[in-house]
């Protein structure tokens, strides 16, 4: 049931929004204005306790919607469920109800709950402490758990709220000492489980696989429940990633108000110049504290979504002095909020918002996952944020039941965000993205089996759940190297180590980087040992949980970077020199003169030097760097084209081209497979939910590997985690939609929105905008002349778990 679009508000909030800006730089492309829902009710279940009940519409819930009773009952049937459903659905219920239930009636019952991040588990801990239900004996597991706490935990919490960092290293690795807890573990809750996805996607699917086995050695075998953002093929997604077959429940019964949702393109500036002088837009955030004032002023509600902490601040801070302006009252009007906040900040500063005496807050994404704010009048998105599932997530915050609320997305300077504000039904009618992993990758395979082994020998019969033939392969590799032992009953660990320790799920493997505040000897984080070169070397801004330091000293030889906090007003991007060699072709279609691969290739980079750019997109210098090159093999998704077809004369009607030649001139050539390239790593993230940092590119107007012109487009992992899979897989949309960004963009000769690199290795030299719209209509041409099968439905392809089975 959907209700009436009174969309009369949102619009009024827009018109000031807009007010006064002149017809010519008029910045919003679309506008679309998305219905209400009514709620929809279901009775409690008979199977629930009255004491579950009772506590939890104590808790605010009166009655559950129709689709979080069908999702309870699924798993109180011992059905493996998906629950994917919109933002504030109610999924936390979805789980509580099972499991709080099962816990009541069998006193010796036990559940487990993942979140992907600590302060999200925090969070859900405190909604089940909070209903007080004796016996439950909630208690969380984490690096902050204290030492003394963890025996009590381990004997007698009920339900352990973890992270699958800590169920890596912490417990799967000392199983025994979790016997009893194992014994009858009833539930297993994975929370936000689209956020598995890429290497540590990987990770944690073949995790939650010695989960399972573990579980088993002692006797139980817990249903799964998982909670996900909306996403398309959840019930796949969710098979993959726990290698059981779920239910799916999709069809959300929660009430929304009516939003209306505008795309906006930040107008050109022409007093700036960025690389090579391009022109740039003004950036998201200065457009998204205008929106933001002109919101607050109108006395909505608003909610900025903004990339980094510093652009969050930046934006608040712009916003609160335009408002001071207007009215000095209004000066403190806007709050910044991130990453690190501890739960009582969070906690004031929902209410603040909720009740009115905050009108606006700029935050990072930080505030997408586990906050509890919903019903808000406006939602600014500055900068697309990577996926549609957190495109959703963030602007779901807006709508109340009965109330119209507006969305704002504000494009930034990058080819996604201009091809998203021009092709609005993209951003607005496509199912969200399935998250890609792939456990079968043996780079993920191969610490994994050697940890599964670790905690119980490896059994013959055990390994399809692994990955079958796969998994035998990376076993015999493990038996080679001497890190396992066969014997005829299976694998075996070989030493007294715990390899868990060794293995960082987050990261892609190797020797990890630590980053080290050289004046505290406080280590901040980790870096993986292929990206080190480009995120830690001397002189970068290194942002952590928000916090920027600059790199001092990086020491690879020792595995360390030192940093020393600081916060410049500039960021940094490195630049680095690439070249690819095609170790394998896996997959290979042929198109009169076009040519389209899959398959392993080795990357060499070396980096170079970097950029230093202020917030505005301008270019302050580029400073010079001497490191040393560096090796990655993964997989790529590439296409040849030969040089007739790309130099040939041209047929005369432009449409009736293929498969003539297209009469591009020797010397232009590089800069137009070099620019096609780069927006073509600009729109892959919106095809194989993986950022644009994820993904790499080379372009050569003749490669000793194929004997043409090629451009290639890889994963950043070793191994690969999919993503170029995904390239090959949706080839045509992904090159046409490439296409369409760069036609969309304005600018005369190439900006960074549409095929200038914020990472290009090349100082986004040479760059030939026009001829890549001519190279990408050849591929597009030939490719669609002869027809290419429909690889949507081609799993060979679309599954990278299926490449080696
Ligand atoms: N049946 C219901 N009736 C009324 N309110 C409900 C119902 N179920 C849940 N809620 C409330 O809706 C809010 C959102 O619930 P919850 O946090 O579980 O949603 P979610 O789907 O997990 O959200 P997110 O997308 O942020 O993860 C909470 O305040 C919760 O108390």
């Amino acid at each position: 049931m959907s209700g009436r679009a009174d969309t009369s508000r949102a619009r009024r909030l827009l018109n000031r929004a807009t007010a006064g800006i002149p017809e010519r730089r008029h910045p919003v492309t679309h506008v679309a204005d998305l219905p209400a829902r009514q709620p929809r009710f279901a009775a409690w279940p008979d199977w629930a306790p009255s004491a579950v009940v009772d506590a939890i519409r104590a808790s605010g819930v009166e009655q559950p919607w129709t689709h979080q009773a069908d999702a309870a009952e699924l798993a109180w049937s011992g059905r493996d469920v998906v629950i994917a459903t919109g933002t504030a659905s109610g999924k936390s219920l979805v789980y509580q109800l099972p499991v709080l239930s099962a816990l009541h009636t069998d006193p010796k019952a036990t559940a487990l709950y993942l979140a992907p991040t600590k302060a999200l588990g925090a969070d859900q801990l405190r909604a089940v402490s909070a209903l007080d239900l004796d016996g439950v004996r909630p208690a969380s597991y984490d690096g902050d758990t204290p030492l003394p706490e963890r025996d009590w935990v381990r004997e007698h919490a009920r339900w352990v709220f973890t992270n699958p960092d800590m169920l890596h290293r912490g417990v799967l690795s000392a199983h025994a000492r979790w016997a009893k807890f194992f014994r009858r573990l009833s539930y297993v809750v994975v929370d936000e489980c689209h956020s598995y996805r890429g290497v540590f996607g990987s990770h944690v699917a073949l995790l939650l696989r010695r989960l399972r086995r573990v579980a088993r050695h002692y006797g139980a075998d817990p249903v799964f429940v998982l909670a996900s953002a909306t996403t398309a093929e959840p019930a796949e997604f969710a098979a993959r990633l726990t290698g059981r077959e779920c239910s799916p429940v999709v069809e959300d019964a929660s009430p929304r108000g009516a939003r209306t949702v505008a795309l906006w393109e930040p107008p050109l500036l022409e007093e700036l110049a960025g690389e090579n002088g391009a022109p740039v837009r003004r950036s998201a955030g200065a457009e998204a504290a205008r929106i933001l004032a002109e919101l607050v002023i109108e006395g909505a509600r608003s909610l900025a979504f903004v990339r980094s902490r510093r652009g969050a601040e930046l934006t608040a801070l712009g916003a609160n002095r335009i408002l001071s302006e207007v009215d000095p009252e209004l000066g403190e009007a806007v709050a910044a909020y991130r990453a690190g906040f501890l739960p009582e900040e969070r906690r004031s500063l929902e209410k603040s918002l909720l009740s009115g005496r905050l009108l606006g807050v700029a935050t990072t994404n930080a505030l997408e996952l586990g906050v509890d704010i919903s019903g808000l009048d406006a939602v600014v998105l500055a900068g697309y944020p990577g996926t549609l599932a957190s495109f959703w997530q963030q602007s779901g915050r807006a709508g109340r039941a009965g109330d119209d609320a507006l969305v704002v997305f504000v494009a930034r300077d990058d080819p996604l965000d201009t091809y998203l504000v021009h092709h609005p039904a993209a951003l607005l009618d496509r199912p969200v993205e399935t998250a890609v992993l792939d456990p079968s990758n043996p780079y993920v395979l191969a610490p994994q089996l050697a940890c599964a082994a670790a905690e119980l020998p490896l059994t013959a019969n055990e390994l399809p759940e692994f990955g079958g033939e796969a998994a035998r392969d990376v076993l015999d590799e493990l038996v080679a190297d001497k890190v396992l032992r066969r014997r005829p009953s299976g694998w075996y660990w070989t030493t007294r180590e715990r390899p868990q320790h060794e293995v960082d799920i987050r990261g892609s493997g190797g020797e990890q980087i630590a980053v080290v505040e050289a004046e505290t000897s406080r280590m901040l984080g980790t870096v993986d040992p292929g990206s080190a070169c480009s995120t830690v070397h001397q002189g970068a801004v290194y942002l952590h949980q928000g916090s920027a330091y600059v790199v001092d000293e990086l020491d690879l030889e020792h595995g360390i970077a030192l940093v020393h906090a600081e916060d410049p007003e500039w960021n940094t991007s490195a630049r680095e020199v690439v070249d690819i060699a095609v170790l394998d072709t896996v997959r290979e279609e042929r198109y009169g003169g076009v040519t389209v691969c899959l398959g392993e290739v080795a990357v060499t980079s070396q980096v170079v030097g970097y950029l230093r750019r202020l917030p505005s997109g301008e270019v302050l210098d580029h400073v010079a760097l001497d490191l040393p090159e560096q090796v990655l093999r993964t997989r790529a998704v590439w296409y040849t084209i030969n040089g007739e077809l790309l130099d040939g004369e041209t047929g005369g009607d432009r449409d009736d081209r293929a498969p003539g030649g297209a009469g591009l001139e020797p010397a232009r050539i590089p800069g137009a497979l070099h620019a096609a390239e780069h927006a073509a790593i600009g729109l892959l993230p919106l095809f194989a939910t993986c950022d644009r940092w994820d993904i790499g590119g080379v372009s050569t107007a003749m490669h000793d590997d194929t004997g043409e012109a090629t451009v290639f487009v890889h994963d950043g992992h070793p191994g690969g985690a999919g993503f170029a899979d995904r390239g090959f897989a949706a080839l045509v949309p992904w090159l046409a939609a490439t296409r369409e960004a760069i036609v969309s963009c304005e600018c005369p000769a190439g900006c960074p929105s549409c095929v200038q690199s914020p990472k290009c290795g090349n100082g986004n030299d040479p760059l030939d905008k026009a001829g890549a719209v001519t190279v990408l209509d050849l591929v597009l041409g030939a490719v669609n002349h002869e027809g290419r099968h429909d690889h949507g439905v081609d799993h060979t392809a679309e599954d990278p778990a299926a490449k080696t089975g």
